[in-house]
């Protein structure tokens, strides 16, 4: 039997006559890296704000591992193992590489000297340790997104999302942070991640939801939804 991590019930967000998201039900099962994909606007960010608590739904419920997390705060949702990036990243400005994720790490840790401790293993965990000591605000752009993963990693989430952490980076910057995420993956963390390369959701996630204008278009393994003439002609053809 699959063992659900989250569950999405008719979930709405609508912001005054637009539906930004309407009626999206899905089920992420622990361990799995589950994609998220959808042209332009079609609701993916909304769906994380939504998720991680940011954005209040208007329908529907979520639940995570059984317990229903729709409008709880954002640092509930959080200390329930939930975590997410940002597609653009924001470090605590004058502060070093290891004192924002320390920040993150504060939220399970509230001693210093184990907040430390456990954001130098988060660091460690996205190969990220040697720069530690660095002012945040010196990193590269794919320096940037690992440090977005290592302060998600520092709050002990079991799922963790992760919004468009490949856009902007070279080839070569991308495969590394995806084996970086797979590894994540290899440790017992879930993934749901929402990426616009096509070729990349099919190589790491094995099952994939496509949203298009805020309703759920297709759900099942990567290569049927991909496969589906919905969604060929709604992102596929639109994107050729
Ligand atoms: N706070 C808001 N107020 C009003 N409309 C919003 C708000 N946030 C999002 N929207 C609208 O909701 C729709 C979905 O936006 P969303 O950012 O979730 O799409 P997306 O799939 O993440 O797009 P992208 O791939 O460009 O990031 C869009 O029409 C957007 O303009």
């Amino acid at each position: 039997m699959t063992d659900t991590i989250l569950e999405v019930t008719d979930l709405g967000k609508f912001f005054g006559g637009l539906r930004a998201l309407s009626g999206v039900c899905f089920t992420v099962w622990r361990g799995e890296i589950f994609g998220i994909i959808g042209p332009n606007g079609a609701g993916k960010t909304t769906l994380f704000n939504c998720l991680s608590g940011a954005l209040k739904p208007s329908t529907g419920r979520i639940g995570l591992d059984g317990r229903r997390i729709d409008g709880l705060h954002p640092h509930d949702i959080c200390r329930l193992g939930l975590a997410r990036t940002f597609q653009i990243v924001r470090p605590f400005q004058g502060m070093t590489v290891l004192g924002n994720v320390m920040v993150a790490a504060y939220g399970r840790h509230p001693a210093t000297a184990d907040a430390e401790h456990h954001a130098h293993e988060a660091l460690r965990s996205i190969g990220m340790a040697h720069l530690a000591h660095l002012d945040a605000e010196r990193l590269s752009v794919a320096e940037m997104r690992r440090l977005e993963i290592a302060r998600a990693i520092a709050t002990e989430p079991r799922l963790l999302l992760l919004d468009e952490m490949l856009a902007g980076l070279t080839a070569t910057e991308a495969a590394a942070l995806c084996d970086q995420i797979v590894a994540l993956n290899g440790r017992g963390i879930t993934i749901v991640m929402v990426e616009h390369s096509v070729p990349v959701i099919s190589r790491m996630c094995a099952r994939s939801i496509v949203l298009n204008f805020g309703t759920l278009l297709a759900e099942g393994t990567t290569q049927d939804v991909l496969r589906d003439p919905r969604v060929q002609e709604a992102y596929l053809g639109s994107a050729a």
